[in-house]
C-alpha cells in the first residue's frame, strides 16, 4: 500500500487562497461541470459567482433552498417566501441557489455524492476567480453522548477507526488527506452560537462513515452481524477518542476545503443521542426546528462577517 500525503500537492494555479491541483484542466479549452449543467463555453463563471464569498452545502435540497431563502431574508435581499431559481435546473443531481455573495448548494447522501459536488464547485469557484471563499456544510448527524437538539462543530473528522485522515484510492493507491477543519472559524462560529444562546453548541471532533445503518453501528438495518453490547462498546470507545457525532461527509469536505484553499467548517445538528437509541422518532415538527439551528448559527455568522467587512478601516481589504 503507498501513502501520498496533501502536503506534497503543488497547486498549478492559485487565486489568493482558492486554488486546484491539476496541470491537464488549466490547458482545457473548455471546461463542463457535467452534475450542475453548467460549462465555461455557455455560461460566464464571473459575471454569474465572481462575488461569492461563502458557500453552504448540505445534503437536502429543500434544506438549501429553504436556507437560501432564509438568508435571503437575513441579508436584507428579499423575503424569506420568496421563490429563488436552481442554477442547476437542467440537471436533477444537485441544487444549486443564489443570494448576494452565498451560494448554496445541496450534495446528496454520502461521500461519493458530496466528492463529485464538491470537484464541480472548486472548479466553479476557480474559473470565476473567487477569492478568499468560506465553506460552510450544514447537516444533521447522530449526536453520541450529547443531548438532541446540540449542534456540533467540527473540530476534526475522524475516520470508522477514529484516525485523523481521509483515505482514498487513486489508482490503486492509497493517498491520505487531513481531515481538521479551519481552527479560527470554528471559533467564531461557536462564538455566534453565544449570541444566539438558543441552543446548545459544542466543537468536538466528528466521527465520517460510508453507511448510516451498519457503518454507524445501528441495530435497525436490514442486516447486522454484531451484538447490542458490541455496539455499545464501539460507541462508546469512539465517544473516548472525542467523536460527539456521527455523519456522512464532513472527511473529504475537510479534504477538499484544504486542497483547494478555503476556509471550512462543519455544523451539523444531533437527531439524536445514539447511546439511547438508534431510530429517529422526534416528530416532523421537531425535526425541522433541529434543522434550522446549523442554519440560523451560519446566517449571524455570515451578517456579521459581512458587517465587518463594511467597517471603514476594513474598506480597503478585500472581504
Ligand atoms: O446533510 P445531511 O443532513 O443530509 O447529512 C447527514 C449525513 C447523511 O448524508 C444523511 C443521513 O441521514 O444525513
Ligand atoms: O444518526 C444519524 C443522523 C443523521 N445523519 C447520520 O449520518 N446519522
Amino acid at each position: 500500500m503507498e501513502y501520498k500525503q496533501t502536503n506534497d500537492e503543488k497547486p498549478t494555479s492559485s487565486k489568493d487562497g482558492l486554488h486546484i491541483s491539476n496541470r491537464h484542466l488549466v490547458s482545457q479549452k473548455e471546461d463542463i461541470l457535467y452534475h450542475f449543467d453548467l460549462g465555461t463555453s455557455t455560461h460566464d463563471f464571473v459575471a454569474m459567482f465572481g462575488d461569492i464569498k461563502f458557500v453552504c452545502v448540505g445534503g437536502s435540497r429543500w434544506r438549501m433552498k429553504a436556507f437560501s431563502q432564509h438568508m435571503a431574508e437575513m441579508l436584507g435581499l428579499g423575503n424569506a417566501t420568496d421563490d429563488i431559481p436552481n442554477i442547476c435546473e437542467g440537471t436533477d443531481r444537485y441544487n444549486m441557489y443564489k443570494v448576494g455573495p452565498v451560494l448554496a448548494v445541496s450534495h446528496g447522501m454520502g461521500i461519493p455524492s458530496i466528492s463529485i459536488m464538491l470537484h464541480e464547485l472548486i472548479k466553479l469557484l476557480y474559473h470565476a476567480k473567487c477569492f478568499d471563499v468560506t465553506a460552510i456544510r450544514i447537516g444533521t448527524s447522530g449526536g453520541i453522548g450529547v443531548e438532541p437538539g446540540s449542534v456540533v462543530i467540527t473540530r476534526t473528522s475522524l475516520d470508522a477507526s477514529f484516525k485523523p485522515y481521509f483515505e482514498m484510492n487513486v489508482l490503486g493507491k492509497t493517498m491520505i488527506h487531513s481531515t481538521q477543519l479551519h481552527t479560527c472559524l470554528g471559533q467564531e462560529l461557536l462564538k455566534c452560537s453565544k449570541e444566539i444562546n438558543e441552543f446548545p453548541t459544542l466543537i468536538a471532533d466528528t466521527m465520517c462513515t460510508s453507511d448510516f445503518y451498519e457503518g454507524q453501528a445501528r441495530l435497525d438495518g436490514a442486516f447486522c452481524t454484531y451484538t447490542e453490547e458490541e455496539k455499545m462498546e464501539y460507541l462508546q470507545s469512539a465517544h473516548a477518542a472525542g467523536v460527539r457525532n456521527i455523519e456522512m461527509e464532513s472527511s473529504v469536505f475537510a479534504a477538499m476545503c484544504i486542497r483547494s484553499g478555503m476556509k471550512g467548517a462543519v455544523v451539523c445538528v444531533c437527531l439524536l443521542d445514539r447511546l439511547k437509541g438508534d431510530q429517529i422518532t422526534s416528530s416532523h415538527q421537531v425535526l425541522n426546528d433541529y434543522q434550522i439551528r446549523p442554519q440560523k448559527l451560519v446566517t449571524c455568522f455570515i451578517k456579521k462577517q459581512l458587517k465587518k467587512a463594511l467597517e471603514p478601516q476594513n474598506l480597503s481589504n478585500r472581504v
